[in-house]
C-alpha cells in the first residue's frame, strides 16, 4: 500500500470536516447568514471577507454552507473571480448554477439584472452569491453586484445575500464611497495561521489521507516551520494551501522512491518545487566562517538523518570542519550571531524544544526545510574552498 490513501483530501475543493482556528470565523459568518437562509426576503445580508492567500476564506463558507444548506431555503451560488470577470460571464455562470434560461447577449446590463430578480421572483428563488478572489473584478463590476442585492422584486423582497472576498481592505477602498457604505463594517478577517495553527490543520489533513505511520509529527512540524507565520502580522507567511501542498509533495516523492516513509528530504526536495530555495548570491554574500557554520548544519542534519539538530551538535561538528580547515573557530556568541542571521535571511529554521522530544532541556532545535542538503553541501563546500584558498 502506498502513503497517499485518499488523493481526494488533498483536492483544492476539499471541505475537512473540521476547521481548526477558524471557529470564530464561522460563528460570525453563522450568526450574519443563518437566519436568512433558513427564512430570507426581508434584508439584505452582506458581509466581507478578508485575509491573505491560503488563510481559510473559501473554505470556512464552504463548510458554513454544508452546515446549513439541509435547512437553508436559499441556494448557493459561488463564483470565482480567477475564473469569470466580466459582467455577462458572471451573470451567466449564476443563471447556470440556478439553471434558470438566459439569454447570452443582446441585453444591457440593467436589462441583464433586472431579467434576474424577475426570474428569482417567478421561481422564488433565494440565493447566497459568494464572490471569491473578488479583486480580480473591476471595481465598476463589483459594484454593480454590491448594488443589485438592495434590488427589492415586485413583491418587495430581497433576493440575495452577497459575500465578497478578498485578500485585503484595497478591495473594499477601491469603491465609490456610497457602495462601500453598502457593504458597511460587516468584515470577518482571516489571519496568517501560525506555525502552531499550520501544524494542527496538517496533522488532521495527514491523518485524513495518509497511512498511518508514514508521516511523523517532526515531518508536519518541519513543513509548519517553513510555511507558518511567526505571529499573526507576519503576512509573509501563513498559507494553509502551500502547506498542505508541500505535505502532499512530500508522501508523493517518498511513494515514488517505494518507501512508506516520508524522510525530511522528501519535505526540503517538495518544497523547493514550491516555495524559492536558498539562491547562492545570498550564499555566497554570508561571512567565511558563517558559510562553516552553516555546512556544519548541513552535516549534522545529513548524517543524522532527523529533521532537526541541536545548537550543541550543530557547534561541535563546526569546531570539528573549523579543525580540517584550520581555521580558529568563532566564539559560541558569535555563532549565535550567525544563527540569528540564517534564520532572518529564511536559509535556517530555529525552535524551542518541546518536552519529550529526546532532547534534555530547553535547547534551540535547528531545521533546514527548503534546500536538499545535497546540494547545500556542495555549493558551500565550493565557496569555502575558493575563500580559502
Ligand atoms: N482552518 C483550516 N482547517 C483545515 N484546512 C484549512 C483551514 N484553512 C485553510 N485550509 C485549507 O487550506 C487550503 C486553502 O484554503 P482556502 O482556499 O480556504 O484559502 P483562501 O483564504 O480562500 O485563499 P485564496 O485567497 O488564495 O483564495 C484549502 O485546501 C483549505 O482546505
Amino acid at each position: 500500500m502506498g502513503i497517499i490513501i485518499n488523493e481526494t483530501v488533498f483536492s483544492p475543493s476539499y471541505v475537512p470536516p473540521k476547521l481548526p482556528h477558524r471557529e470564530q470565523q464561522l460563528q460570525q459568518l453563522d450568526e450574519m447568514l443563518s437566519n436568512w437562509l433558513r427564512n430570507p426576503g426581508n434584508y439584505y445580508p452582506r458581509v466581507t471577507l478578508l485575509g491573505r492567500p491560503g488563510t481559510g476564506k473559501t473554505v470556512t463558507i464552504r463548510k458554513l454552507w454544508e452546515l446549513r444548506q439541509n435547512e437553508a431555503v436559499a441556494r448557493f451560488v459561488y463564483i470565482n473571480g480567477f475564473l469569470y470577470r466580466n459582467f455577462t460571464t458572471i451573470i451567466g455562470e449564476i443563471a447556470k448554477s440556478l439553471n434558470i434560461p438566459f439569454p447570452r447577449r443582446g441585453l444591457s446590463r440593467d436589462e441583464f439584472l433586472a431579467l434576474l430578480i424577475e426570474h428569482l421572483r417567478e421561481r422564488d428563488l433565494y440565493l447566497l452569491l459568494v464572490l471569491d478572489d473578488a479583486f480580480n473584478f473591476t471595481p465598476d463590476i463589483l459594484s454593480t453586484f454590491i448594488r443589485l442585492g438592495q434590488e427589492t422584486d415586485k413583491l418587495g423582497a430581497f433576493r440575495i445575500a452577497l459575500a465578497v472576498v478578498g485578500h485585503s481592505d484595497t478591495i473594499l477602498n477601491s469603491l465609490d464611497p456610497s457602495t462601500r457604505g453598502i457593504m458597511g463594517k460587516s468584515i470577518i478577517r482571516f489571519t496568517p495561521y501560525t506555525k502552531d495553527q499550520i501544524f494542527d490543520i496538517l496533522y488532521e489533513r495527514a491523518q485524513l489521507g495518509l497511512a498511518k505511520g508514514s508521516y511523523s509529527e517532526e515531518i508536519i512540524q518541519m513543513i509548519a516551520d517553513i510555511t507558518g507565520a511567526q505571529s499573526h502580522l507576519d503576512t509573509s507567511r501563513g498559507d494553509a494551501r502551500l502547506a498542505i501542498d508541500i505535505l502532499y509533495r512530500a508522501a508523493h516523492i517518498a511513494q515514488q522512491s517505494g518507501r512508506r516513509q516520508i524522510m525530511p528530504e522528501d519535505v526540503r526536495k517538495s518544497s523547493k518545487e514550491v516555495l524559492f530555495g536558498v539562491s547562492e548570491e545570498v550564499l555566497q554574500g554570508l561571512p567565511l566562517h558563517e558559510k562553516i557554520f552553516l555546512l556544519a548544519i548541513v552535516r549534522t542534519l545529513k548524517s543524522t538523518r532527523a529533521p532537526y539538530v541541536t545548537f550543541g551538535e550543530a557547534e561541535e561538528v563546526y569546531k570539528m570542519i573549523c579543525e580540517e580547515y584550520r581555521e580558529r573557530p568563532r566564539v559560541h556568541s558569535q555563532l549565535w550571531t550567525y544563527l540569528g542571521d540564517l534564520k532572518e535571511k529564511g536559509i535556517i529554521e530555529t525552535r524551542q524544544n518541546k518536552k519529550g522530544e529526546g532532547v534534555r532541556g530547553r535547547t534551540t532545535l535547528i531545521s533546514i526545510g527548503t534546500e536538499p542538503l545535497e546540494t547545500l553541501e556542495a555549493v558551500l563546500v565550493r565557496m569555502i574552498n575558493e575563500e580559502l584558498r
